[in-house]
């Protein structure tokens, strides 16, 4: 099934009588870091409202990493604390148990009378197809309907089984609730029969090696060879990046559990952002910085974006610039780092600061 298979008459119309109409277009807030919380750990949650503003996402994750017994307490948890705070400009997120588990119904039922005016997006674990969005749509219409709520919340499904992938843009295009896509590389190994033991990042089996050196046309294979270790998720995202863009929704790169090792983390989620991946997920405080900074376009990008703008005028035919042809469509390109810096500074104080700085240097180089 398609988002064809409904009219496209019908398709923004809502699923129950009295639900809110739902969203044409979802809108681009910043979401460069989705930072997770366990609701019911106390020393997670009392972190909480210090949080708001300096991250763009908090998530309650109701899901894997909470423990059978404390499924409920999460959901209360989530519940208290998002009664409890203004979360200003920061968006709230759940990610709820799978559609399969004994706990998603009473997730859906409690949460969406409960804080459903506060949610702005549901994350579905475990998605295999349309189906299952057409599931949590219908149910999230009935029950937005029964609360009277008058914005639409909505979904974000995780990419991560085989036949996710393999559906990965049905579900894109099943509802417009669908607000996104992250990688889930954890489940998705497992589901795949990968043979890696890891959550997210790469592999050092993973890997291609550079041709041996020849002498007279002899391969010498004793001599000792670089070796260069391969994104084992380049596929996954490019199809991800792709379904997303063509149904105007956000892809999103996923955990990254070596929470230790900073470096690789910052080069997964650079690879994520330069293949057109919004934001990633935050496991520990420690990976809001590298995620905010990583998914904020650099200040020398948003410098050359600008020039490369002021210097197209109206847009059309071709300019040289530093040595280089710039016509329309990498004014495109770089139109879309531009718009991204507008968005980020206008939640982000610091990185508008810096951004105006190099408004004006960019400014008189076009101008020399
Ligand atoms: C494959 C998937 O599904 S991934 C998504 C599911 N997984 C998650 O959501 C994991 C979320 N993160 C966590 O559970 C934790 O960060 C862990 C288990 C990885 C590490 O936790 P700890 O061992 O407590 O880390 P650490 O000792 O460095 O924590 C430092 C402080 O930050 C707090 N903290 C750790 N993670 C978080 C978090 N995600 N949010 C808020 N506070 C946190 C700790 O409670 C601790 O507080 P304290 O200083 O008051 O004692
Ligand atoms: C993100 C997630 O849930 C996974 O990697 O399994
Ligand atoms: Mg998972």
């Amino acid at each position: 099934m398609t988002a064809a298979s409904r009219s496209p008459k019908d398709f923004f119309r809502p699923l129950a009588v009295g639900a809110p109409t739902p969203l044409r277009e979802i809108p681009a807030r910043p979401s460069r870091a989705i930072h997770f919380f366990d609701p019911s750990n106390p020393k997670m949650a009392a972190k909480v409202p210090d949080m708001v503003g300096k991250v763009d996402v908090l998530l309650g994750n109701l899901e894997d990493a909470i423990k059978a017994d404390n499924k409920e307490a999460a959901r209360e948890g989530l519940v208290r604390i998002a009664q409890e705070t203004d979360f200003g400009p920061t968006q709230l997120w759940t990610r709820i148990n799978a559609l399969d588990s004994p706990w998603v119904l009473d997730d859906l039922t409690t949460l969406v009378p409960a804080i459903g005016d506060k949610l702005d997006v549901i994350m579905v674990p475990k998605v295999q197809g349309a189906e299952d969005i057409h599931y949590v749509d219908r149910l999230l219409a009935q029950l937005e309907a029964k609360a009277g709520l008058e914005k639409p919340i909505l979904v974000h499904a995780i990419l991560e089984t085989a036949r996710g992938v393999a559906n990965v843009e049905e579900i894109c295009g099943a509802s417009p609730r669908m607000q996104g896509l992250s990688l889930g590389p954890a489940d998705l190994a497992a589901d795949r029969r990968m043979k890696t033991t890891r959550v997210g990042g790469g592999h050092p089996g993973y890997l291609v090696r550079e041709d041996p050196p020849r002498i007279d046309g002899v391969a010498n294979l004793e001599a000792s060879r670089a070796t260069y270790q391969q994104d084992l998720w380049h596929y996954t995202i490019a199809r991800m990046v792709d379904a997303c863009a063509m149904h105007g929704i956000y892809p999103y790169y996923g955990p990254f559990g070596d929470i230790s090792d900073t470096t690789a983390c910052e080069d997964q989620f650079r690879n994520a952002f330069l293949l057109g991946c919004v934001g990633t997920w935050s496991l520990h405080p420690k990976q809001i910085a590298i995620a905010n900074r990583v998914f904020s376009p650099s200040v020398e990008d948003v410098a050359h974006a600008r020039r490369v703008v002021a210097a197209m005028g109206d847009g059309t035919g071709a300019v040289m610039l530093d040595g280089k042809m710039e016509d329309d469509a990498s004014l495109k390109q770089c139109l879309v780092m531009v718009e991204l810096a507008e968005q980020l500074a206008a939640v982000d104080p610091e990185l508008k600061q810096q951004y105006d700085a190099i408004g004006a240097d960019s400014d008189e180089q076009s101008e020399a």
